[in-house]
């Protein structure tokens, strides 16, 4: 029997990179997490050890940085495609770039009549994490690039119900006409092609992941998931396939009976586990071959 490798990659996981710009005396700030993984020549460092072919994590993490300084961060999928293009273009040994970027968001505190507050004042965002992964793999080739969000959370009061599922001898769920639906969005889309307007694109996909959630009257969290998968497809034409996953973020109505009070939907206990977990991929019918994107 003979031992060999499998597939392997290596880099630098999470560098917290924060690019503060200065606009004279207006800041602006942009705080992301940067993962990169490589993988090329690496047999001989699994083998026998021999570090010929490794660009050290370290240097990953400075170029992180460096590029930072020199390039700015704009839309985190150019940065993303920077360092990408960078690591594969520049060493021989490494022929595969993942580049995975998590962006946090800051608004700006803004004190009443004070004229020059905010310009330097952030408060950390209760808004959804950005994120965005490309792969890319030599100049013969085209980068792949999914976008996405994490931990959007939404909540619809009414316009929700569950029924007609099965019911075995385990089944004590009942069906409901009017419950509360409640989720973490979390979705990942492909995007077509290398050149877009990642920003605009971006605010575009999360508008009609909203409009969807919103507008739908739901059966069940896996039709809204679908409806929001759809939407985001057709709204967005530069994007080609979305995944999506939901957690079932369950409000149980609290039985009052006991202390002589009814309940008509007016107070919920807010469980956080366990939680039914829907997820799914929705893509147009001409969606090209994903490739490694989604790895
Ligand atoms: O929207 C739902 N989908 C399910 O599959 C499911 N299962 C469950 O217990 N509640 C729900 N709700």
């Amino acid at each position: 029997m003979a031992v060999v490798l499998g597939p392997n990659r290596y880099g630098k996981a999470e560098t917290r990179v924060v690019r503060i710009t200065r606009d004279g005396g207006v800041h602006h700030l942009k705080d992301c997490n940067v993962s990169v993984s490589l993988s090329g020549d690496m047999g001989a460092v699994h083998r026998v050890g021999d570090n010929a072919a490794v660009l050290p994590t370290d240097s990953q993490k400075n170029t992180v940085f460096a590029f930072a300084r020199k390039y700015g961060i704009a839309e985190i999928e150019e940065f993303a495609l920077l360092l990408a293009r960078h690591f594969v273009d520049s060493q021989p040994t490494i022929h595969h770039a993942r580049v995975e970027v998590e962006e946090y968001f800051w608004d700006r505190v803004r004190t009443e009549g004070a004229t020059d507050q905010g310009q330097h004042s952030f408060v950390r965002s209760g808004r959804e994490i950005r994120t965005c992964v490309v792969h890319h793999d030599g100049p013969s080739s085209q980068a792949t690039i999914v976008s996405g969000l994490k931990g959007l959370t939404v909540l619809n009061s009414t316009g929700s119900e569950f029924h007609g599922f099965i019911e075995d001898e385990y089944t004590t769920l009942r069906p409901t006409r009017d419950r509360v639906l409640a989720t973490d969005v979390n979705a990942a889309w492909r995007h077509r092609g290398e050149h877009e307007d990642f920003g605009t694109s971006y605010e575009r996909a999360r508008r009609a992941l909203l409009d969807a959630f919103a507008g739908t009257h739901s059966l069940s969290l896996q039709q809204t998931l679908y409806a929001m998968g759809g939407q985001v497809l057709e709204a967005c034409a530069e994007i080609c396939e979305i995944h999506l996953a939901m957690p079932n973020k369950h409000h149980f109505t609290v039985d009052l009976e006991p202390f002589g009070l009814d309940n008509p939907q007016e107070v919920f206990f807010a469980a956080d586990r366990p939680y039914g977990l829907i997820e799914g991929a929705v893509l147009t019918d001409d969606a090209p071959d994903a490739g490694f994107a989604w790895e």
